[in-house]
């Protein structure tokens, strides 16, 4: 290392040399060590980000995680490139939360670090650039180097340049110094992915057109002119009180916000008419994400004695209790009680932090909370791009930002003075990640964040999961109960649709009960709306041969294909494999090939059948790409431009539609059927959330559910809205048979793309640990319900532990020494090792 001895001649005065040791993006279970050059001495801090080599020929933005000076003694330290940060981006705290993650959910600090940075944070050798829209480069020509403008007008050729297209066209091996100094110039965007493209947000302003301005004569004039059309000169008017341009030029520059103009009382055709006329001019203007002045309009709602006594209740828990959980039914207002406290967390000055569900996180939510909260809101999405994310990021660090609503990775923001989080509909499975690691509960670290930062956690629902009201009624946590609806309004009425018995009447149509028909007609003859839910999308589920009964399967997956109609398509579900459908049966020949079940599609399609005269949308994964697409079907759903819409989950819940008088459940009886110790807590919180979007007004609603067996305990235990019956008997079974809350699981998968393979290693598994934690404990090895998945075979061990009186920690600690071990056993070492803690 001559370059070392090199700098130390010139510098022979004690000059200190630092280390530090680094969080990398990658899978492995350590920190990295790297040397700090001389000139970066100073300004690598714990929390910056840095530019490290790795490997071969690539490079990392790594977290700093510690700095100090002593060298590893196994490797000599390379030097890391370059320090991304004057101030740290990441805050201690965070390191901290993210340790805890990594210990609790036995996966790396890297990979907990991976799901925490949003990738307009990191620089690698997989991001791509491109040019930032709102950038001039002839404006700043002046203020660039040859480098940087070479590569500017590469991103001008190109929508965007991945690291090493970049590098070459520049000629040089690392060009993350120039990437910095672009960035910092707010030149360029870095983002992972091509969809992910910043687009900066446009509101259309309008000004006095200046020739107006330019002496008194011009604006007297104008006035007389509009004496003969006083609408118009009210509108002028109007305009200058908020506007004083007269006396005051520069405001003219700015304009106002044309959406704020409207909004006043004015008349918009005589707007119109000036606009036209060139008394306006209207221009459009980049308007910054945030606005952190007074929001001074909003209406406040005043909440009911009931709403109020219950804030009350839950503000008293919070005296002694870290968290709350409120049950309140669907309508009761708990939107409206979430935005009094959080109003009052904000006024002490402290942040807040709004989780909810992916898909409850509509344009609706947003719209209700921004007419409270104005710009000063963060929102945390994953359908905003990398861009928009660290917008937030940057706010929330800064601490300007005191309040975001977000999904589940809004736990990873920086947050250095939390008051409140708060978790709507608590009982949703999309808070935990089910793929890559970390495989985490967002409402559970939620938990643990709020516990770090001395803040409070109050998790909401209508229909509490198992486990969360366990905690509350045992007294753990706080419990604070909202049983009626807001208004007048009542819970809708529930019926049943007998399938079985309709099928004997012959009053069957396709998918469809003459029940539920009936009920459609009813509805769109009073001019109501109806939400039909089906949790499958797609045409039908399978394809079947009627002569050998043979399905087309996923090459890769033990699961039959799913018919697109749209697209003729047959789709795997699960690895996202797609065929053209065979004309005859790959299995015997014959033509006859059928559909089987029925999913969102063939629904939308039978129903445009059966009642032509209904307005049918549908709402799923397959309708909803696009970004904006599912805010539109929802604008035009609330605009009454359709009388029916079909989906999956995601009309089930958060949505709040006035004119929705008609719910129809469809397969409930297959969800009650799935093979899962939580099959019914799932089916009734279901039932009971799609059946809240009915009657949310003045007029009762209705709900129908189509089964087989209408006397099924869950099923009327959801015409009753028992949550407490259904409680009562979940928590009796989990109880006797061992599952959580009374146990936590640990779920061990492994996969290989032999059968035999994998069941040698898991079963190899299983007896190292049923020798450890006794038999018990140890649930297989055994396959699951897809035996294969993505071209692997799977086995599956459940680990069941007590709650109390074993070491946790120690159990995944000797579980991790386990998969060493089988990885370094030339029998087993190829087999992949899945670990999920408290899998859902
Ligand atoms: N005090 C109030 N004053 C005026 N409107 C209210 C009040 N409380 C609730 N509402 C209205 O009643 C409706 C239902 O309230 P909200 O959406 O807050 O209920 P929720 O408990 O969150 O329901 P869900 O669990 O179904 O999402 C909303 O349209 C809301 O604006
Ligand atoms: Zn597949």
């Amino acid at each position: 290392m001559s370059s070392i001895v090199f700098s130390n001649e010139i510098a022979p005065v004690s000059r200190q040399t630092f280390f530090v040791d680094v969080i990398m993006p990658v899978p492995l279970a350590r920190l990295f060590t790297y040397r700090v050059p001389h000139e970066l001495g100073d300004s690598v801090r714990e929390g910056c980000r840095v530019i490290v080599p790795f490997g071969q020929r690539k490079i990392y933005t790594a977290v700093v995680a510690r700095v100090h000076q002593t060298p590893p003694t196994a490797y000599q330290a390379k030097y890391l490139f370059e320090c991304l940060d004057d101030a740290p981006s990441v805050l201690p705290s965070q390191i901290a939360l993210w340790e805890w993650m990594a210990s609790y959910y036995a996966c790396t600090i890297g990979e907990v670090m991976q799901a925490a940075l949003p990738a307009g944070l990191k620089i690698s050798s997989e991001s791509r650039l491109q040019l930032n829209p709102d950038f001039d480069i002839e404006e700043h020509i002046e203020t660039l180097s040859d480098k940087e403008l070479n590569l500017l007008r590469a991103l001008q050729q190109n929508e965007s340049l991945n690291y090493e297209e970049a590098a070459k066209i520049l000629a040089v091996k690392h060009i993350y110094h120039i990437l910095k100094t672009l960035i910092a110039k707010k030149a360029i965007i870095l983002f992972e992915q091509l969809k992910d493209k910043y687009k900066p947000k446009i509101q259309r302003f309008l000004r006095l057109n200046p020739q107006f301005l330019a002496d008194k004569e011009a604006l007297q004039s104008l006035f007389e002119q509009l004496e003969k059309t006083p609408k118009q000169l009210n509108v002028l008017l109007q305009f200058l009180q908020l506007v004083p341009a007269h006396y005051k030029p520069e405001t003219n520059e700015q304009g106002i916000a044309k959406k704020i103009f409207t909004e006043k009382n004015i008349s918009q055709s005589s707007l119109q008419t000036l606009c036209k006329n060139g008394v306006f001019e209207e221009f459009e203007k980049q308007i910054p994400r945030f606005d952190f002045s007074e929001n001074e309009e909003f209406e406040p709602i005043t909440l009911t004695p009931l709403q109020l006594q219950t804030e009350q209740q839950i503000i008293s828990h919070f005296e002694e209790k870290k968290i709350v959980l409120l049950r309140g039914i669907t309508g009761s207002g708990k939107t409206e009680i979430y935005i009094n406290l959080i109003q009052k967390i904000l006024q002490n000055g402290q942040q807040v932090l709004f989780m909810l569900p992916e898909i409850a996180l509509t344009a609706q939510m947003v719209l209700r909370l921004r007419k409270v909260f104005g710009e000063a809101m963060g929102i945390y999405h994953s359908r905003f791009s990398d861009n928009e994310r660290v917008e937030v990021w940057r706010e929330i660090l800064s601490g300007r930002c005191r309040l975001v609503i977000g999904v589940r990775s809004s736990v990873f923001l920086p947050f250095q003075d939390l008051g409140l989080i708060i978790v709507d509909e608590e009982h949703e499975s999309s808070y935990k990640q089910q793929d890559p690691a970390p495989r985490y509960h967002a409402r559970d670290v939620a938990m643990i964040l709020a516990q770090k930062q001395q803040a409070k956690t109050l998790l909401g629902s209508a229909t509490p999961s198992v486990e969360a009201y366990f905690q509350a009624q045992t007294g753990r946590w706080g419990l604070v109960e909202l049983l009626e609806r807001y208004g007048d309004a009542q819970l809708p009425k529930i019926r049943f649709a007998n399938m079985r018995e309709e099928k004997r009447l012959k009053t069957l149509r396709e998918n469809f009960s003459g029940t539920l028909l009936s009920a459609l007609a009813h509805m769109k003859e009073n001019e109501q709306q109806a939400i039909l839910f089906q949790n499958r999308r797609g045409y039908a589920p399978a394809l079947s041969c009627a002569d050998c009964a043979q399905s087309p399967k996923c090459p890769y997956c033990d699961v039959s294909l799913t018919y697109h109609l749209s697209e003729r398509l047959l789709r795997c579900h699960y690895c996202g494999h797609s065929e053209t459908p065979p004309r005859e049966c790959p299995a015997c020949g014959s033509p006859k090939l059928q559909t089987v079940g029925f999913g969102t599609e063939k629904l939308e399609e039978q129903l445009l059948l059966l009642m032509p005269n209904l307005r049918v949308q549908r709402i799923d994964q397959d309708t909803t790409r696009q970004k904006n697409s599912l805010q539109q079907i929802i604008e035009d759903f609330e605009q009454y431009r359709a009388d029916v819409l079909v989906g999956t989950q995601m009309v089930s819940k958060g949505l709040d539609f006035e004119r929705v008088s008609l719910v129809g459940i469809f397969d409930i009886d297959r969800m009650l059927n799935f093979p899962d110790f939580r099959a019914h807590e799932r089916t009734f919180q279901m039932g009971v959330q799609v059946s809240g979007r009915a009657g949310r007004r003045e007029k009762q609603g209705e709900v129908i559910i189509q089964t087989n067996n209408p006397d099924q305990n869950t099923l009327q235990q959801i015409v009753r809205a028992d949550y407490l019956a259904m409680y009562a008997n979940e928590i009796a079974e989990r109880q006797q048979f061992g599952y959580p809350p009374f146990t936590r699981l640990i779920k061990c998968t492994v996969r290989h793309q032999d059968n035999d393979y994998a069941a040698a290693a898991a079963q190899f598994m299983a007896e190292q640990l049923t020798a450890q934690l006794g038999k018990t404990r140890v649930l297989g090895a055994e396959p699951p319900l897809i035996e294969r998945l993505r071209n692997q075979y799977l086995w599956v061990i459940m680990l069941k532990l007590e709650r109390e009186g074993i070491n946790h920690s120690a159990v995944k600690k000797y579980l991790s020494e386990l998969i060493f071990a089988l990885k370094n056993d030339k029998r087993y070492r190829e087999a992949d090792v899945v670990i999920d803690i408290d899998p859902l």
